[in-house]
């Protein structure tokens, strides 16, 4: 027996109407995603990849086809707290401290003071910021703002963890290393991640599947499963296996191009 994807998507579409007339962003997209994946998505800009993923937290709803989250509607997930969020830029409020800024979300759903502070602890713990708590967001450089934002997703420890383009604006080094703590993060937690990025060399070190979606309407024009090993050093880019997953991603969104 196969367990149930977390992600389900069939036949997905989704027409924006706006005051210039209809946008297609999604077109008859169909996706698994299993368990404990890590799961990129790439692609032009424009494409819908932060579409899919809103529909997948019920930000948006898709106009056609059916999207299942856990085997839920998205609204029920949603509202089951099934996953955590990260966005583009880390979106701390500046008056709460670091610890006040993963706590909201708990005390908004009403959690008591001593669990709240439990959950603080273990999530700053398992991004690397122990000690910060009491600093102000403006206190911290913004690789570790970006961590902050990860720790409070993973508050409520939901199974699935939803990111757009959550390291973008940051320099490559910095990047590299959170890229390296997301794996470990993800290796400790066994999760099941949606990443939204625009870099190739990150969709390809991070993901052990690979969607890459054609320009506006978004389709998927192909998923490529990693054969590199869980544990990935830095240098595994250099690799002959890296480069050609890397070229393939490549070819694919070559391919979406000339379909387009
Ligand atoms: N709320 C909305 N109303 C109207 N159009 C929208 C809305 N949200 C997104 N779009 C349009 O849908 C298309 C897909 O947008 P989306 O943000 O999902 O793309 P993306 O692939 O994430 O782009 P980027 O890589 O630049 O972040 C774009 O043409 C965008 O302008």
């Amino acid at each position: 027996m196969t367990a149930t994807p977390v992600i389900q998507a069939k036949h997905l579409d989704l027409t924006f109407q706006t005051a210039d007339g209809p946008v297609h962003a999604l077109k008859d997209v169909s996706l698994d995603i299993p368990k404990g994946a890590f799961v990129s998505f790439i692609g032009p800009s424009g494409c819908g990849k932060t579409t899919f993923l809103r529909c997948m937290a019920a930000l948006e709803h898709p106009t056609g086809g059916t999207l299942t989250v856990n085997g839920m509607t998205p609204d029920d997930a949603r509202q089951a707290r099934a996953y955590g969020y990260v966005f583009q830029a880390a979106g701390l409020y500046p008056w709460r401290t670091i610890g006040r800024n993963i706590a909201l979300p708990l005390e908004i759903m009403g959690y008591s003071k001593a669990e709240q502070n439990k959950r603080i602890a273990k999530v700053l713990d398992l991004v690397e910021l122990s000690g910060f708590e009491k600093k102000f967001p403006w206190q911290l450089s913004g690789g570790m703002q970006q961590r902050a934002s990860i720790a409070r997703a993973l508050a409520f420890d939901a199974d699935l963890l939803l990111m757009d383009e959550p390291f973008g604006a940051l320099d490559e080094i910095v990047r590299d290393r959170l890229n390296e703590e997301l794996l470990s993060l993800w290796a400790k937690t066994q999760k099941t991640i949606a990443f939204v990025t625009h870099s190739i060399p990150e969709a390809v070190y991070l993901s052990t599947h690979i969607v890459v979606m054609s320009p506006r309407p978004g389709r998927i024009t192909d998923v490529i499963e990693s054969p590199l090993p869980h544990e990935r050093p830095l240098d595994i880019r250099d690799t002959p296996e890296f480069i050609e997953i890397a070229h393939r991603v490549r070819e694919g969104l070559r391919a979406g191009y000339e379909d387009a």
